[in-house]
């Protein structure tokens, strides 16, 4: 049976077998690769800390994550079709190795951060879509 999310380690982990889903992915595997290409093994315990303060309330990241991805809006658009398939894979990773009341948290966190990004990058100024 699958268990829930615990630690920081079960973060990592969950986050390796996400990108390497996302960045294989015809829709969104190009922004990880091409527009900001990334070193993984320093990517992953940045972003394992933004979730590790999301679930368990620790002080592992204090950057501005709508700031970062304005940014690389400017390079390449991220559109709601790109970020719609950032939470189906998001998704289908955390349910396939784990479950429980993080995991469901984890889900809920990522789905609103991402209807947030989409309102912040492609509604906010007027005339603008
Ligand atoms: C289509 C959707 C998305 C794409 C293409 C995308 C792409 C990226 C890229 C390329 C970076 C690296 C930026 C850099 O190092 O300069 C990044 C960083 C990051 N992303 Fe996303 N992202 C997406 C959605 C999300 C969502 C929905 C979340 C949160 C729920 C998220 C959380 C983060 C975090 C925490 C970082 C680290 C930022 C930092 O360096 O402080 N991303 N993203």
């Amino acid at each position: 049976m699958k268990r829930d999310i615990e630690n920081r380690e079960d973060i990592e982990k969950l986050l390796e077998a996400f990108y390497q889903q996302a960045t294989q992915d015809p829709s969104i595997g190009r922004f990880f690769t091409e527009v900001v290409p990334l070193d993984m093994q320093q990517h992953i315990p940045v972003i394992a800390g933004f979730w590790e303060a999301i679930l368990f309330g620790s002080r592992t990241y204090s950057k501005n994550v709508m700031a970062v991805h304005q940014h690389i809006h400017q390079l390449s658009s991220i559109k709601k079709e790109h970020l719609d398939r950032w939470v189906q894979l998001f998704t289908q990773t955390v349910d396939r190795l784990f479950e429980g009341e993080k995991a469901t948290l984890m889900k809920q966190r990522g789905a609103s951060i991402a209807t947030l990004m989409d309102i912040k990058l492609n509604y906010n100024q007027v005339g603008n879509k």
